[in-house]
């Protein structure tokens, strides 16, 4: 069963228990909708990564729905290698490949998936590189790498598959200070390219002035969301307001 609206991913009741009584997530609804960039914000253990993992069926919800571009991720007919690999996941721990060179990394997707030759494969991940700045950190290997540096290099792995969207999981929280800016400032860059993201973050500065929506989860539950001017000056539920009274 196709979705009615155009949305690109479209989640309906999606619920997960993971064993009896640990409920993360509770019947949760969201959409997602082409160039937007959708923060996901709220307390620790509310079940933010747990939606975000699901969205491409890291996690099995236990029940509800996940539609992605009108398909049906439970349909036994869809392809969901095909509709994971249009959807970039970036990590909070990078997860490159340690004995791959920056260069390898970037390109062994795109050239075992996407069937693109070496030679194009490698010439786009060098015009990657070289929008990171890091064209001259193609051939060494990522333990050589600052972390804010491998999370960039993290990020452009995952657009060389050209995805049409970005899941993103905490990804500045494993980086020292000084490293958060580089990241978020790619991440703001693809933003203003249209790129559509979807951000599980810690980063408040970040959901206020990139985002188009923010969405507040507390429980295992989305408890209320908007755009970010209405969510951090006028939040509504309390549980909000208790969260941006420890956070801001
Ligand atoms: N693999 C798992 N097995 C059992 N319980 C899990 C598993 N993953 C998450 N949980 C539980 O599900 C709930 C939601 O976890 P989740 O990691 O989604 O929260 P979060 O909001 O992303 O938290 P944080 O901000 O600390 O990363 C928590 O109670 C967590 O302990």
């Amino acid at each position: 069963m196709a979705t009615s609206n155009n949305a690109l991913i479209s989640v309906r009741q999606l619920t997960k228990e993971f064993r009896r009584g640990v409920v993360a997530l509770d019947h949760c609804d969201l959409e997602v909708y082409r160039g937007e960039v959708v923060a996901i914000i709220g307390p620790s253990g509310s079940g933010k990564s747990t939606l975000l993992r699901s969205l491409n069926l890291l996690e099995q919800p236990t029940s509800g729905a996940i539609y992605f571009d009108g398909a049906d991720l439970a349909d036994k007919s869809v392809n969901i290698d095909l509709h994971r690999q249009k959807m970039g996941m970036v990590f909070q721990h990078f997860n490159l490949f340690p004995h791959k060179t920056v260069l390898q990394n970037i390109t062994m997707a795109p050239v075992a998936l996407k069937k693109k030759t070496p030679q194009e494969a490698r010439q786009q991940a060098m015009t990657l590189l070289e929008r990171i700045g890091l064209a001259d950190k193609a051939d060494e290997y990522p333990n050589m790498l600052s972390g804010g540096q491998k999370q960039r290099i993290a990020i452009v792995r995952s657009l060389a598959m050209e995805p049409e969207v970005l899941l993103f999981d905490e990804p500045t929280s494993a980086l020292d200070p000084e490293m958060v800016g580089e990241v978020l400032d790619l991440m703001r860059s693809l933003a203003a390219d249209g790129m559509t993201m979807v951000v599980v973050t810690h980063e408040m500065g970040f959901a206020r002035e990139v985002a188009s929506r923010v969405v507040f989860m507390a429980d295992g539950r989305i408890l209320e969301e908007g755009a970010p001017a209405d969510l951090f000056d006028h939040p509504q539920d309390p549980r909000l307001k208790d969260f941006l009274s420890k956070v801001l």
